[in-house]
């Protein structure tokens, strides 16, 4: 069972412009207990997505058509206040800055205590399980810590507790966006262990944006690379990266020199831009940039399936069946 299932779903900005077209017809869904990583150039879309599901979108964004169903339920068709229930409970979000997640008047503690408010524990129990909590994800020290006000914390250890604060409501789903983005390197790696050990532990699925094809190659079980607002190549982590089936998918990894074995920083420049999203041009979204361009590109590709449970939008693909 997947724990989210995304079908058809497309979201539109409107602008001075006109309507700008961010997602066009995405699927794609996060089985229970596995980690998907969304990669995709800035401006895929991938933000994009995240404020479809949780349903906290910008004022001028609206849903065109698709389903977001989390376990079942289709999360388009939810009230507010059915919304606010969820988040932060079965969904849990972490983001990039998380000084916007943390309260600066508040101690950790305080804070920690309070995401519990709906647990039959005592006091002390739930000051407990926030101490636990934030050796978990590597504090030194908690329960002096538990003291302490975010600013009294580096932007690495905020991002922990950002991590232990969103997996205290045990979600059945925690979204992260590039929460890791602003850290070093190795710092960055620490975290993503951590994650991935606590991730194991509470068996949340996790839907996980970076730009940092090293990250998504370490963390990850499976990936959906986004291309201009399209989804075109999904798998998993192994055949996506070893085996890529669509041509932009596999400029980015020919981009990265040391491919994902060294852990890339930035995702790798590809020549050329992304199409504009407000005048659409027809055919595969890609088509420009390609260097495997045919006469075929000028139709739209449907995903095909490339291999076992590997899909790739990509003419490539049907063609080399039918030759
Ligand atoms: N509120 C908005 N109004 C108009 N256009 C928007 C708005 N928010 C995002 N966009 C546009 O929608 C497209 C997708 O943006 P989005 O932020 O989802 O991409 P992203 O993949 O998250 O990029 P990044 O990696 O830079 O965070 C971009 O062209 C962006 O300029
Ligand atoms: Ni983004």
């Amino acid at each position: 069972m997947a724990v989210l299932n995304i079908r058809g779903l497309s979201v539109g900005y409107s602008t001075p412009r006109g309507k700008l077209r961010a997602l066009r017809d995405v699927s794609m869904m996060v089985p229970e207990g596995k980690i998907v990583g969304i990669v995709g150039e800035s401006g895929c879309g991938k933000s994009t997505l995240i404020s479809a599901i949780i349903r906290l979108m910008a004022p001028n964004a609206r849903v065109g058509a698709g389903e977001v169903r989390f376990q079942g339920r289709d999360l388009l068709a939810e009230t507010e206040a059915q919304m606010r229930a969820l988040r932060g409970t079965q969904i849990s979000m972490v983001f990039q800055d998380p000084m916007q997640t943390h309260n600066p008047v508040l101690t950790v503690g305080r804070q920690m205590m309070d995401i519990q408010y709906r647990e039959r524990l005592s006091r002390a129990e739930k000051r407990q399980r926030a101490e636990r909590m934030l050796a978990l994800v590597g504090i030194p020290d908690p329960e002096a810590r538990l003291n302490q006000y975010p600013f009294e914390f580096s932007g690495g250890m905020r991002q922990r507790i950002a991590i232990a604060m969103a997996l205290m409501a045990k979600p059945a789903l925690l979204i992260a966006d590039e929460p890791t983005t602003a850290l070093d390197a190795t710092l960055e790696v620490q975290i993503i262990k951590r994650l991935r050990e606590l991730q194991d532990e509470i068996g949340c699925g996790v839907l996980f944006i970076s730009h940092h094809l090293g990250v998504i190659a370490e963390l990850c079980d499976e990936v959906v690379v986004m291309y201009a607002g399209e989804v075109v190549e999904t798998g998993s982590v192994r055949d996506v990266f070893h085996a890529p089936a669509h041509p932009y998918t596999r400029a980015l990894l020919e981009c990265d020199p040391g491919h994902i074995k060294v852990k890339t920083r930035v995702l790798p420049t590809i020549p050329g831009n992304i199409p504009d999203l407000v005048n659409l041009p027809g055919g595969c979204i890609f088509a420009d940039r390609c260097e495997r361009r045919h006469a075929a590109c000028a139709a739209r590709p449907a995903m095909a399936l490339a291999g076992d449970g590997h899909r790739a939008a990509c003419h490539l693909i049907t063609e080399r069946e039918t030759a």
